[in-house]
């Protein structure tokens, strides 16, 4: 099971999730986030980061340009798009991105994911009006979908204690978490995060119906 920790404001965390064996690191590039990073956090933390741990721009609908103008400063391996972007807008930066679908009660996953045929990942978080993500709220793992190829990444509300229960319902290909594993908003938890880690890696491989495993693509 691959993990990604989001959420990432500093080198010590980073390099504590990179510890406990996170796949992929979540770097928040929009401000109204109590975990939002500045291009230059950003930068110091990926030149500290070992060059094997997936480093992931999480952006809300930004402009063009301030995607752009972060991608010059920080080599981001990752881009996640966690407001209402179309595809066109997703591919234009020419790099391996997923999207986050946040899951309202009336939203078809399937389809809306079809949206999306060239992200490398659809990442599942819960649905809260008025905030783009990091809410700790969980949905109903039984909306996620089994029958798609596609790599499924779960997210909202998980925690080292839910985690385990979380993956034998949705049978997704990676975990994402960040309120679950902080000891106070924007700051990690170095027990929590090794707790949730240790409970993710313990479960069994996702079902075979599905495709393969996320690829956290690296070296863009
Ligand atoms: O983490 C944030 O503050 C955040 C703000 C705006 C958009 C997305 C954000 N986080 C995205 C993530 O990938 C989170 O890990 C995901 O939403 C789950 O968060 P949590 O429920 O706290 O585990």
């Amino acid at each position: 099971m691959r993990v990604k920790i989001c959420g990432i404001t500093s080198v010590e965390d980073a390099e504590l999730a990179v510890d406990a064996g996170a796949d992929a690191l979540g770097l928040v590039f929009y401000p109204p986030s109590p975990r939002s990073v500045t291009p230059q956090q950003a930068a110091e933390i990926a030149r500290a980061v070992s060059p094997f741990a997936v480093l992931t721009g999480l952006f809300v609908d930004a402009h063009p340009q301030e995607v752009e103008a972060i991608l010059d400063q920080v080599p981001l391996n990752l881009l996640q798009f966690h407001g209402s972007e179309n595809a066109p807008y997703c591919r234009q930066f020419r790099r391996p991105y997923i999207k986050a679908l946040r899951m309202k009660p009336e939203l078809d996953p399937l389809e809306a994911m079809a949206a999306y045929p060239d992200a490398r990942g659809i990442l599942l978080d819960a649905y809260r009006k008025g905030v783009p993500g990091g809410t700790g709220d969980t949905f109903d793992w039984q909306r996620v979908p089994q029958n798609t190829n596609r790599h499924i990444i779960l997210a909202g509300g998980l925690t080292p204690d839910n985690v385990a229960e979380a993956i034998a319902v949705a049978q997704p290909q990676a975990v994402d978490v960040s309120g679950g594993v902080e000891a106070a908003p924007g700051r990690k938890d170095a027990g929590r995060v090794q707790a949730f880690i240790r409970a993710a890696r313990a479960c069994a491989p996702s079902a075979p119906a599905r495709a393969g495993k996320v690829e956290f693509t690296q070296g863009v």
